[in-house]
């Protein structure tokens, strides 16, 4: 008799947000309730004398003048460096494009539980609706219902996953992820330039690119002072690309010099941070930052996630141009789908994942 395949992760009953979010619940179920240290305390956030993540117009970069280049290429490199994240304006995605997204995401996750529960995401797997990075019965739950879909290169589409409800989602999802796959390709060549680095470096590094994209919905929470929408992490891609559907409440925040930072969505601006990947090419030059979501008492939040990185078989390391004296190596060399494997196998927490690649036993490391 064939065996019967048992998955080894068991990670006991997972409650749909949006369904408990419908039963107006009094109190928060434990498994979403935070212990305090990690709950967000909103009164400490964004202190007066606290900005906002930098913008980059991306069109100075592409059209302007010789010296409009300049600082904005010089905005950009100090963006990367200081923050790990910023806004770019003038992106070149038509809006009606981050419009259309938009809805067919809305439209889905407004789709019957049934239907949406024809593409489950698997237990320590990232396709398909559901809770990702869920590894144990006891762990906390994010406040959050996710869609996470492979596309890039095509033998990593697990077709099965894609809905077919609503109308035009394929199409939609394709057409959007082709305008982002050159803008991640456009702003690698401008991150490279800043970085002195020949403008093709990272794009003949990356070879066949691996792209995916991930819808969260979060719906109100009464109480979003117990819980996340979404754990501490870094995105194990080279660079993600964040939009915020249209009057969402502001839920993004990033840990900058030791306090959690809200991000104040720009209307049609897209979101854009470094991850593990580029933090260990660059040598820790541009670090991959620590970011979370939080909910909100009364609006729902949508955002749609692309994460941009190398090919699977490529071997990452620190760029001999960014290691030297004064800024030894930091990173070993690993094979990317290695590394993508280690990532999407633990739970979120904070920058751990990037362990896997960190030199042990040298004094400069942070
Ligand atoms: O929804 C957000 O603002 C954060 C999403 C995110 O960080 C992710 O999907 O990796
Ligand atoms: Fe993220």
């Amino acid at each position: 008799m064939a065996p019967i395949p048992v998955s080894p992760i068991s990670v006991g009953h997972i409650d749909d947000v949006q369904e408990l979010r419908k039963t107006k619940p009094s109190c928060i179920p434990q498994r979403f309730v935070r212990n305090r240290a990690e709950r967000p305390r909103f009164s400490m956030i964004n202190p007066p004398s606290c900005k906002n993540i930098p913008v980059i117009d991306l069109s100075k970069l592409q059209k302007g003048n010789k010296d409009e280049f300049q600082a904005e290429l010089l905005q950009l490199s100090t963006s990367c460096q200081d923050w790990g994240f910023f806004q770019v304006i003038n992106h070149g995605v038509e809006i009606s494009l981050l419009e259309s997204i938009e809805k067919v995401a809305m439209d889905f996750f407004m789709l019957p539980l049934e239907e949406k529960q024809k593409y489950p995401m698997k237990p320590g797997t990232v396709q398909g609706y559901g809770q990702a990075f869920v590894f144990s019965e006891d762990q906390k739950l994010d406040w959050c219902n996710m869609m996470a879909l492979g596309l890039e290169p095509k033998s990593i589409r697990n077709l099965k996953l894609w809905p077919t409800k609503p109308a035009n989602f394929s199409e939609t999802v394709e057409a959007y992820s082709r305008e982002i796959r050159k803008l991640c390709k456009n702003l690698l060549k401008h991150i490279a330039i800043g970085l002195s680095l020949n403008e093709n470096a990272f794009e003949d590094m990356f070879g066949a690119a691996v792209q995916a994209v991930r819808m969260n919905y979060y719906p109100a929470c009464p109480r979003p002072d117990l819980v996340l929408g979404l754990s501490p992490h870094s995105d194990g891609s080279a660079l993600t690309v964040l939009q915020q559907g249209k009057g969402s409440s502001a839920g993004l925040q990033i840990f900058k010099d030791n306090k959690w930072i809200s991000v104040q969505p720009i209307p049609n601006a897209l979101v854009i941070n470094i991850g593990d990947t580029i933090e260990v090419l660059t040598n820790g030059k541009y670090k991959s930052v620590e970011h979370r979501a939080v909910t909100h008492k009364e609006k729902d939040r949508l955002s749609i996630v692309t994460f941009y990185a190398p090919s699977y078989d490529i071997e990452v390391g620190p760029m001999p141009e960014l290691v030297n004296r004064n800024n030894p190596c930091k990173y070993r060399r690993y094979n990317h789908g290695e590394y993508s494997k280690h990532y999407v196998t633990n739970k979120l927490q904070g920058k751990k994942a990037l362990d896997f690649a960190k030199v042990k036993n040298t004094h400069s490391l942070n």
